[in-house]
């Protein structure tokens, strides 16, 4: 099964917000035609009304067995929409959740322990093709099912496949949240760039051109990140001064972003409840 079988009998997008169109836009690219995609969303964009100009069918029911159909809506909106894709448990289409915290039992309870569901924990960096996406299905699931759903998210980045749903939660906590976790750093830099002087303007581009610059170099490097952190640190230098407080064991990151991380699992896993 390949994109070109999706492209066939077609994709339906059950929520189309921020992850939703990230992914949209990422398919499009890759050659899915908008003429192959359902997209329901009481709240369409702009974007998707012109792409409904192009063929991308909005609103307008489902296609008959389509091969899959993604649910991107809130957590706690997902009882009130899903009944609207209800139908797709009769065929065989593969239903592909990104919702946080939502577990597979939940789908099975709602659609029918018959169904292939995969549950994904996609980032929005794949709006740029640059995202990750860690999956993992249900007992229906076949190979070819989870073949076919890592197909269609390689369109828009890595993917990893994990054999324990319960790591989710930790998952989401690291890449799923992750890119806010890193816009906050750049965020903070420039801010910081600001308080010794430095015109708004500037301080923000030469942060963002470094976190963007620092992380392309970690991930074609073959060093490790310690490395390459090492690489720019000079002995009584500015960089070590800096790391000495960001390093702290006490009070710098390594505390906080345990305590962020363990926030945001922690929530997945309510979210779950
Ligand atoms: N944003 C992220 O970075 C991210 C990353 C990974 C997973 N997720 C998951 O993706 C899902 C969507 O998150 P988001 O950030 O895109 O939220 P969002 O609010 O931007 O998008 C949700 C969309 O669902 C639509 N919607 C609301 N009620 C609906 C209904 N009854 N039927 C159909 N559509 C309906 C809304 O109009 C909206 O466009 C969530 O479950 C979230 O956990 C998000
Ligand atoms: N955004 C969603 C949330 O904040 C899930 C991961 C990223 O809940």
């Amino acid at each position: 099964m390949t994109l070109d079988m999706i492209d066939r009998r077609g994709l339906v997008l059950l929520g189309c917000g921020k992850m939703g169109s990230a992914m949209l836009e990422g398919w499009l690219d890759k050659g899915i035609r908008p003429a192959a995609v359902t997209v329901i969303d009481p709240y369409p964009s702009r974007r998707l009304e012109e792409l409904a100009g192009e063929g991308l069918r909005l609103n307008a029911g489902l296609p008959d067995n389509p091969a899959i159909c993604i649910l991107a809506v809130k957590p706690q909106m997902m009882g009130d929409a899903l009944p609207q894709v209800g139908d797709v448990a009769r065929g065989d289409t593969i239903v592909l959740s990104i919702a946080a915290g939502t577990s597979i039992g939940y789908f099975e309870r709602m659609l029918g322990d018959h169904v292939r569901i995969v549950r994904a924990m996609p980032n929005t960096p794949a709006a740029v093709g640059r995202g990750i996406t860690a999956i993992t299905g249900n007992k229906r699931v076949e190979d070819t099912d989870l073949d076919l759903a890592e197909e269609l998210l390689q369109a828009v980045g890595q993917v990893v496949r994990i054999e324990d749903e319960a790591q989710m939660d930790a998952i989401t906590g690291v890449s799923g949240s992750g890119p806010a976790y890193v816009f906050h750093l750049i965020e903070t830099l420039a801010a910081a760039g600001e308080a010794e002087g430095l015109a708004p303007e500037l301080a923000l581009q030469l942060a963002r051109a470094t976190v963007a610059g620092a992380g392309a170099l970690a991930e074609a490097a073959e060093e490790s990140p310690a490395q390459l952190r090492e690489n720019v640190t000079s002995k009584g230098g500015t960089t070590a001064a800096a790391l000495q407080i960001l390093m702290d064991e006490g009070t710098g990151l390594p505390p906080l972003m345990l305590r962020a991380v363990k926030a945001a699992t922690d929530r997945s896993r309510e979210l779950g409840e």
